[in-house]
């Protein structure tokens, strides 16, 4: 009698596992007992099925007595996701956002001495002979490079800055910073987000959430582990891309991306940290660990000015930074490299975590970063980050609020997929500003084209169907500083043709061009649209944008929640 084939997965599996032994069908089963057991194993299947059934219909009404919310925070990297959850942060929770704000000191100044550096770089000889062959592989796509003449930008010789010897020479011990305080904010150790930050002593409203944990494939839901409710993720169909500019990658699961994609690692030689944007894993206890300094000793009161700390401490980043703002000022002051700058068509004003024009103010020994400060520190993000709240009046009382920011670079997108299963509301953060710009992980991709289609993958997404979708139009701000300074949208996308170039317009456009593709390729013909133009680092405009969101979001969930 032939022999039952062997299933080929449990060859696979170690022998030494004990438990799989006894799981294992004796070697002489007969086709009878095979009957058998597959049937006794197809009714456990069907048993844990229903128990799944059970625990999703449990979940649905604890949802519905409990109302909980939850709004998951999408956009490409850049796009403004942390921006807007810090805003959730401080309309909600203040005193949380403010007690934290003495660790953003130090990516503050990362964010500077980037500048600096970057300053230098280009103003640098060789940066002219590496640039003359620029073929779009830059080494530092976050410089913003207007290109629309289409003519390498180095390849415009022009004005000499005569003091650049002596401003690398004065600023070197910057470039040490630079590399020392990349070491410190990223934390090489913990690669696996397996414990809750605390930050410092105050009241917890932000941690790590593990579900997809930022490693799982996002078609291969079963290697999720450490889900909150220890059940497998949805398997989520993402629709495949066709991308122009050659790019060999969906726009909402970026694996295979090659080239300038960013580690959370640090970097430990000046070399290999220059031109890559830091990002710490919201895992990390970076907070804490900057909240006052190494050595610092404890505030004596958060608010009153007593602080008595890090100034004193030698080893403090703050003293070399302080030591250098002579320099630095004089650099950023100084008319040749503003020209050179601009004959480079190198715009930092538009770049993220610009300080250069409160170097002043910033390198004091005493330097507490404002609200404002925080908002526009650059920070990328790899994980996801939770972030729950409640509010205590009006007519959204007792609702549980839960924000999950995820990361927006290609390679964090994979991640997105586990959160689609619970989610209430997404907001889709699109930077129209960024029309001149390409992905820092992918220089062959223009970032609103990838805007575009990861706008697309999201709406059509039919696990998502009856998720309420807000749309922010972002950075706002810096679209209309760009056009104002002459950057011509027609230049990057042909299709605007010849309307005006104004703000007005441009935005306008936008709108309709967002709202379109959702209108086409939704599955659900009867979701509303609510679009915003934003520009999330302004608190005032944004909260009341998030009051209404808000409300939006309340009364569609109760809306949904009849329904279920
Ligand atoms: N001027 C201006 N800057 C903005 C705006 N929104 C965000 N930024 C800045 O842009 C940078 C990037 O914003 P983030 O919130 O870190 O972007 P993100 O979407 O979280 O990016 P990832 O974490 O990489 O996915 C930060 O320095 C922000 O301060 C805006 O509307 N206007
Ligand atoms: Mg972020």
């Amino acid at each position: 009698m032939a022999k039952p084939k062997a299933e080929p997965h449990r060859r696979r599996r170690s022998l030494s596992d004990p438990l799989l032994a006894a799981l294992r069908p004796p070697a002489d089963e007969s086709p009878t007992e095979r009957e058998i057991r597959l049937k006794a194993e197809n009714d456990a299947r069907k048993v844990s099925e229903n128990i799944d059934e059970m625990i999703r219909q449990e979940r649905n009404e604890r949802k519905k007595s409990k109302a909980e919310v939850n709004v998951l925070l999408l956009g490409q990297s850049e796009s403004g996701k942390s921006t807007t959850l810090k805003q959730f942060q401080l309309l909600h929770t203040p005193a949380a956002f403010h007690a934290e704000r003495i660790a953003w000191r130090a990516v503050i100044y990362l964010n500077l001495v980037r500048s600096i550096s970057r300053i230098l770089d280009a103003l640098s000889p060789e940066a002219d002979n590496v640039d003359d062959h620029d073929d779009g592989d830059s080494q530092e796509p976050e410089i913003l490079i207007i290109s629309s003449s289409g003519r390498p930008p180095s390849a415009i010789s022009g004005t000499k800055v005569p003091k650049y010897e002596s401003y690398r020479a004065r600023l070197e011990p910057l470039i040490e910073l630079e590399d020392r305080l990349t070491h410190l904010l990223s934390s090489p150790d913990e690669d696996e987000p397996t414990r809750l930050p605390s930050f410092s002593g105050y009241e917890n409203h932000t941690y790590l959430t593990t579900r997809g944990n930022g490693v799982t494939p996002v078609l291969s839901p079963k290697q999720v582990n450490g889900r909150p409710n220890g059940r497998p993720a949805p398997t989520i169909y993402i629709p495949q891309q066709t991308q122009s500019y050659g790019s060999p990658v969906s726009p909402l699961n970026g694996n295979g991306s090659t080239s300038g994609s960013h580690s959370s690692s640090p970097s430990t030689s000046s070399t290999k940290s220059k031109g890559k944007e830091v990002s710490v894993h919201t895992f990390t206890n970076w907070k804490k660990a900057f909240t006052l300094g190494p050595k610092s000793k404890s505030p004596k009161s958060a608010h009153s000015g007593e602080i008595e700390g890090w100034w004193e401490d030698p080893d403090d980043p703050v003293h070399a930074l302080h030591a250098a703002a002579p320099a630095m000022l004089e650099l950023w002051r100084d008319e040749t490299v503003r020209s050179r700058l601009r004959e480079k068509r190198v715009r930092l004003e538009e770049s993220s975590g610009f300080y250069l024009d409160e170097i002043h103010r910033i390198t004091a020994k005493k330097y507490i970063p404002t609200d404002a400060d925080v908002l526009k520190a650059r920070l990328k993000t790899t994980g996801v980050v939770e972030h729950t709240f409640s509010i205590s009046q009006g007519h959204n009382r007792g609702v549980e609020w839960r924000i999950y920011d995820v990361g927006g670079a290609r390679n964090q997108r994979q991640a997105w997929a586990p959160y689609f299963e619970d989610v209430t509301a997404i907001i889709f953060l699109a930077p129209i500003s960024a029309f001149d710009q390409v992905l820092t992980e992918d220089p062959r991709v223009n970032r609103l084209e990838d805007s575009l289609l990861l706008w697309k993958a999201v709406v059509t997404n039919k696990l998502l169907a009856h998720v309420n979708i807000v749309l922010f139009l972002n950075k706002c701000d810096l679209l209309q500083s760009k056009l104002d300074a002459g950057v011509r949208l027609n230049q990057h996308m042909v299709s605007y043709g010849d309307r005006p170039n104004d703000y007005d317009s441009v935005s306008k456009y936008f709108r309709h061009k967002f709202g379109a593709i959702h209108q086409s390729f939704t599955p659900n013909k009867e979701r509303e649209l609510y679009i915003h133009l934003t520009a999330v680092t302004d608190t005032q405009k944004t909260a009341k944008i998030i009051q209404s969101v808000r409300d939006i979001i309340i009364k569609a969930n109760l809306r949904n929640m009849k329904l279920v």
